[in-house]
């Protein structure tokens, strides 16, 4: 049985744990890590059937088949070259942390070099699996448009660094525009699904990224519209929030455990 560690135990890490435990995932959970105790102890206490140990990165990677970082753009840059140099096969959610093209390509030589694999599930979007279809004849161009409720912005860099206070907004306003790898930089933790288009189309430069801020919302809305020689589609998805972290959208949580049970599968549908 593939054995699972779950880097990060938050709104995401959670769920997964969750679903490996509940049977959902035909997988076993040998280890987990947070930097916070309280996270830690929170997900342990929701499990029946599993009780997995408490190991840094460097310990969890000699005794796991896939490590599942749900944490940080941060902590990409250490779980997945330690997973990696370890042969351990890693699944990324804080996508956003490969619009640093030096941790790209290091992580890519390494996992071709050891033999890895590095998944990256869709996350809170759909869509990706017709923008891989298309990517194999030419795209013209891969658009995305973000729509959330203040709380699903709260905090980001780009809103502190321009002192826009955000729950004062009373309208639909655009915050942000411009390139994949400035939007993943400017809301770390809002649009990795902005960096998850752009490694499945036209590249971080060349994907085109509008934030905006709507109090009326209650759900998360992603707009993507892709062109292409394949004609053209648009996807939208009004995502319900997590409710333990309004930034991320539940469906995120739901992707990662389909692309697990994906890999524990014989049958396997979709691109
Ligand atoms: N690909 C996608 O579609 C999506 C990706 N995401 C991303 O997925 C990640 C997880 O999201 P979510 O579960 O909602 O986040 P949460 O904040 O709910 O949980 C993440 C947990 O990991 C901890 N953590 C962060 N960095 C480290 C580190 N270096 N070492 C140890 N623990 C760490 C956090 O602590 P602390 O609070 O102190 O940081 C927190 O306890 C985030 O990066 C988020 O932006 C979210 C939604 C969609
Ligand atoms: O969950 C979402 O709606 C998207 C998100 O936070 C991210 O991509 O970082």
């Amino acid at each position: 049985m593939l054995k699972i560690g779950v880097f990060g135990c938050g709104a995401i890490g959670g769920e997964i744990c969750r679903a490996i435990d509940n049977g959902q995932i035909e997988a076993e959970l040998y280890a987990i890590y947070d930097r916070h105790d309280e996270s830690l102890n929170r997900v342990k206490s929701s499990l029946e059937n599993f009780d997995p140990q408490i190991m840094e990165i460097v310990e969890m990677v000699r005794e796991v088949d896939l490590v599942v970082e749900c944490a940080s753009q941060q902590a990409v840059y250490e779980v997945v070259p330690t997973a990696l140099h370890a042969k351990c096969d890693v699944m990324v959610v804080s996508v956003g942390a490969f619009a640093d093209t030096q941790l790209l390509e290091m992580t890519e030589n390494i996992a071709r070099e050891k033999n890895c694999r590095i998944y990256v599930p869709s996350g809170a979007i759909c869509g990706i699996d017709g923008l891989i279809s298309a990517s194999a004849a030419g795209l013209h161009s891969v658009t995305l448009t973000t729509e959330k409720p203040p709380g699903g912005l709260r905090g980001a860099p780009f809103v502190l660094e321009n002192n826009i206070d955000i729950d004062s907004i009373t309208g639909r306003t655009v915050l942000f525009e411009g390139s994949a790898t400035e939007a993943v930089q400017a809301f770390p933790a809002n649009v990795n699904v902005a960096a998850t288009l752009s490694l499945a189309g036209i590249g971080f430069d060349n994907t085109r990224v509008r934030i905006v801020v709507n109090p009326a919302l209650t759900r998360n809305i992603h707009e993507i519209a892709v062109e292409g020689e394949f004609g053209r589609f648009t996807s939208r998805v009004e995502n319900v929030p997590s409710p333990t972290n309004p930034k991320t959208s539940y469906l995120a949580p739901l992707s990662v455990i389909s692309t697990l049970k994906k890999l524990t599968q014989s049958f396997n549908v979709g691109t």
